[in-house]
């Protein structure tokens, strides 16, 4: 299987006196859904960060298809987000200001392509999830397991090949976890490396793979 993304030799620390990572190395492949856990306050989600290129690491790399990105320049980095990853944040972090399709429209902004046809993936993405009804409602207006969800079609819309996601099942009964984990599945069918930090020991047994941090 090929390779999408590898973390070599990571540390990170937030604190000089509190490492959370040290010469940490993983590699994740298309294709496969991986599951991270590890107890509260570990780390996992600073991974997730360092991953998805949103921190830079103390030492070791990060390679996307075999190109080390940890230190390029801020805009390369986002550039590299914009364009291959899909990032599902523990809290969901939809902007308030705008309606459930516009925050999902949002990261096409910046990409090619015509806005009819990422309305009608956006459609089909809200309709798989079971969030089609909140459409043209703003983020404080729907649920948290309905923002979860929200925030996972956001990440889905642009097709990416590293799908990054924080506890996308936290907040949710079987049958919407369910329908998150097929769409998680589905996008590692499409080549996507899918890593899903969680403490759901259901996610946990429906992936390819965990790694204990
Ligand atoms: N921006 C920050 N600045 C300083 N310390 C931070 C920052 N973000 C997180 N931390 C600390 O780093 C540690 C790891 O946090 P992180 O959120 O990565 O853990 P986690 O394993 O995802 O936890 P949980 O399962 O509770 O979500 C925690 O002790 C946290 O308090």
């Amino acid at each position: 299987m090929k390779v999408a993304l590898a973390a070599r030799e990571l540390s990170f620390r937030y604190d000089p006196a509190t490492p959370l990572l040290e010469n940490w190395s993983a590699e994740f492949h298309s294709g496969e859904v991986v599951a991270v856990t590890g107890p509260s306050g570990r780390g996992k989600s600073t991974l997730l960060y360092l991953l998805g290129l949103m921190l830079k690491p103390s030492n070791g790399e990060i390679l996307l298809d075999g190109r080390a990105l940890h230190d390029r320049s801020d805009r390369e980095r986002a550039a590299a987000r914009a364009g291959r990853y899909g990032f599902v944040f523990q809290d969901a972090a939809l902007d308030p200001s705008r309606t459930v399709l516009d925050n999902i429209l949002e990261t096409t902004l910046y990409r090619g392509g015509r806005r009819d046809d990422f309305v009608r993936r956006a459609d089909a993405l809200m309709e798989q999830l079971g969030v089609a009804l909140r459409r043209d409602a703003k983020p404080g207006q729907v649920s948290g397991g309905q923002a979860q969800r929200i925030a996972l079609c956001r990440a889905l819309i642009g097709n990416p090949g590293v799908l990054l996601a924080d506890e996308p099942t936290g907040n949710l009964d079987p049958a919407s976890s369910d329908v998150v984990v097929q769409a998680l599945h589905e996008q590692a069918g499409r080549g996507a490396a899918v890593v899903v930090v969680t403490h759901d020991p259901t996610l946990v047994e429906r992936c390819h793979r965990r790694i204990e941090l």
